[in-house]
């Protein structure tokens, strides 16, 4: 049995299509350099292919497979060429995109066909005796030229429910020209899962020809119809890292593999392959310059994250109570989300997490339970602040050593000259190790100023703070009705160079709520550094 460069059998492929269909997604606008890198991620990853893009027809994929051929030693992807049959009553041989699809280097070329009488007649304005014609002549061309061959077939599902017969033909004409796997499109994504059970089922009977496919996600269907062509006999998956592509995208290359590895038994990458899916996807969302979703399926920060306290009281039982696989098969983690739905087991496990034992002071986890519910009433979010819910738990375990300094008060004064200018001035009234500070601060605004003066007084007693640095502020309106006097809440990470952490402040005046998320933010920051786990 013959073996693809990952090392698994020729019987099934994973086929990915980031750098060509994904790169067709709005807002996606990759650099050769881009494309490079996200080659490197797959490769590790263990895909069989990956489809570098259209040579010939876009210049920075001409020059991705020229770069590829030095920059890029794939230790288990095959690089693929992708581009149309020749046009209607040419020559393959003398049809300048198929002689780029050649001279890329690429070892396999898949060629996208049309499938569908109507594309044939009113797009490519040709008979569809000669679109049979331009495949069987592109792909015996490409053939001849030692290349491996797939067929893409555009519109396959809706070509066939207009005239099955020729769909059919097509696919036939394909196979029987040389093209190892024939691919059946749903390019319009219109498709549910049992219509392409069906005609996957019905096209292997009719052609014995070896399938793939392609889906198109305008249904909210693509990775449903992918699972349900392979249950019908497809043995070849095309998809797109966390599902970019044209419209709606395409079929999520991670779910996919985990639904087939996990669900369907498959084998899709090497062997200890599966747990890298989360930090590949990932690692190309950074690349590609895309905010990672939080809801994906396997690999999304939010996809084994539990909010309501019943889920966390069976978890903390067994957490195969409320997930349907152990996270770590896909390199993702469990989480625990604190807020105004949690109960005691969920504090417990997420303090538990942040390295407090409340288990043993049930007491301490009761008031913990009532303050989050109480707090989130008003308009605190600690699913977002784990530096705040910490500092919740050290001030109920050893309210002593709960905070760093005491505030007496601060006051803010901004003020902007006949010339425009805005100056922002801050004083801190603070105690910290007996002492008493009174520091002043300036800064570009009202609460970069107060950052200030909070640094220049307790940098007195805490050299450690040097280290911490605000690196994002958020502000939203929590009651929009009430206009400019609307309660706002702010949410502040500060990181120390190593980690980031998140706390947050609630308040009418934003200046206040601002004030309590960055003295939480120091606060938690310099107990770190200190070291002083409690529990
Ligand atoms: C379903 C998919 O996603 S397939 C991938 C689609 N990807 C892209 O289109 C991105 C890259 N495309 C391009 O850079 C350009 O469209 C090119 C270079 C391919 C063609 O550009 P142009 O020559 O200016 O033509 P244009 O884009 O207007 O039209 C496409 C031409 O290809 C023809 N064509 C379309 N599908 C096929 C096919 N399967 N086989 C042969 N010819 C085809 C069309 O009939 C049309 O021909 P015409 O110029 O004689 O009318
Ligand atoms: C080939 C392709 O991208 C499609 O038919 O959707």
């Amino acid at each position: 049995m013959t073996t693809q460069q990952n090392g698994l059998s020729d019987a099934f492929h994973v086929y990915d299509t980031t750098l060509r269909d994904g790169a067709q997604g709005e807002g996606m606008a990759l650099t050769v350099a881009d494309k490079l890198a996200i080659a490197k991620h797959l490769d590790d990853l263990g895909v069989g292919f990956i489809e570098g893009g259209w040579p010939g027809a876009l210049p920075k994929d001409t020059e991705f497979f020229a770069r590829a051929q030095t920059e890029l030693n794939l230790r288990h992807a095959q690089l693929v060429a992708f581009g149309s049959t020749r046009k209607a009553e040419s020559r393959a041989s003398e049809d300048p995109q198929v002689l780029a699809l050649r001279d890329s280097g690429a070892g396999t070329i898949c060629l996208v066909a049309k499938s569908h009488v109507g594309h044939v007649e009113r797009a490519l304005r040709t008979t569809l005796a000669e679109n049979l014609e331009m495949i069987t002549d592109t792909v015996t061309f490409l053939r001849a030229e030692g290349r491996r061959v797939f067929v893409d077939c555009e519109h396959f599902f809706d070509g066939y429910h207009l005239d099955p017969i020729y769909a059919v033909e097509v696919v036939r004409t394909a196979a029987a020209a040389g093209a190892d796997v024939v691919v059946l499109c749903d390019t319009n994504g219109g498709m549910l899962p049992s219509q392409v059970n069906r005609v996957v089922s019905e096209v292997l009977a009719a052609t014995g020809a070896r399938l793939g496919i392609h889906c198109q996600d305008d249904t909210g269907c693509a990775v449903a119809n992918t699972i349900a062509a392979v249950e019908a006999g497809v043995t070849h998956v095309q998809c797109v890292a966390n599902g970019y592509g044209e419209r709606t995208g395409n079929a999520n290359l991670a779910t996919v593999v985990a639904n087939l590895e996990l669900k369907l038994g498959i084998q899709c990458l090497p062997p200890g392959k599966l747990k890298e899916l989360s930090r590949v996807s990932h690692a190309i969302a950074e690349i590609a310059n895309m905010t990672p979703r939080h809801h994906l399926p396997y690999v999304g920060m939010s996809a084994f994250a539990h909010k309501a306290g019943l889920h966390a009281s069976a978890i903390k039982v067994d957490p195969d109570l409320y997930q349907h696989i152990d996270p770590t098969l896909v390199g993702n983690d469990m989480r625990m989300l604190i807020s105004e739905m949690a109960g005691r087991a969920s504090v417990e496990l997420k303090g538990k997490e942040l390295g407090h034992d409340l288990a043993a002071n049930p007491t301490a986890l009761a008031n913990v339970v009532e303050k989050v519910k109480n707090l989130e009433a008003r308009g605190y979010s600690f699913e977002a602040a784990d530096g705040s819910f910490d500092l919740l738990i050290r001030e109920e375990l050893e309210p002593e050593n709960s905070r760093v300094f005491e505030l007496e008060s601060w006051r803010v004064i901004v003020d902007r000259d006949a010339a425009g200018e805005v100056r922002t001035e801050a004083t801190v009234k603070l105690h910290a190790s007996g002492k008493r500070f009174v520091a002043t601060g300036e800064g570009n605004g009202p609460v970069n100023a107060l950052d200030m003066a909070l640094r220049q007084g307790l940098e007195q007693v805490y050299p450690d703070l040097a280290r911490l640095e605000l690196v994002d502020f958020k502000v939203r309106i929590l009651e929009g009705a009430h206009g400019t006097g609307a309660v706002v809440r702010v949410l502040v990470e500060t990181s120390d160079g190593e980690t980031e952490w998140d706390t947050v402040g609630v308040h009418e005046n934003i200046i206040e709520a601002s004030w309590q998320a960055l003295a939480d933010g120091v606060t938690y920051g310099l107990l770190r550094t200190a070291g002083l786990p409690l529990g």
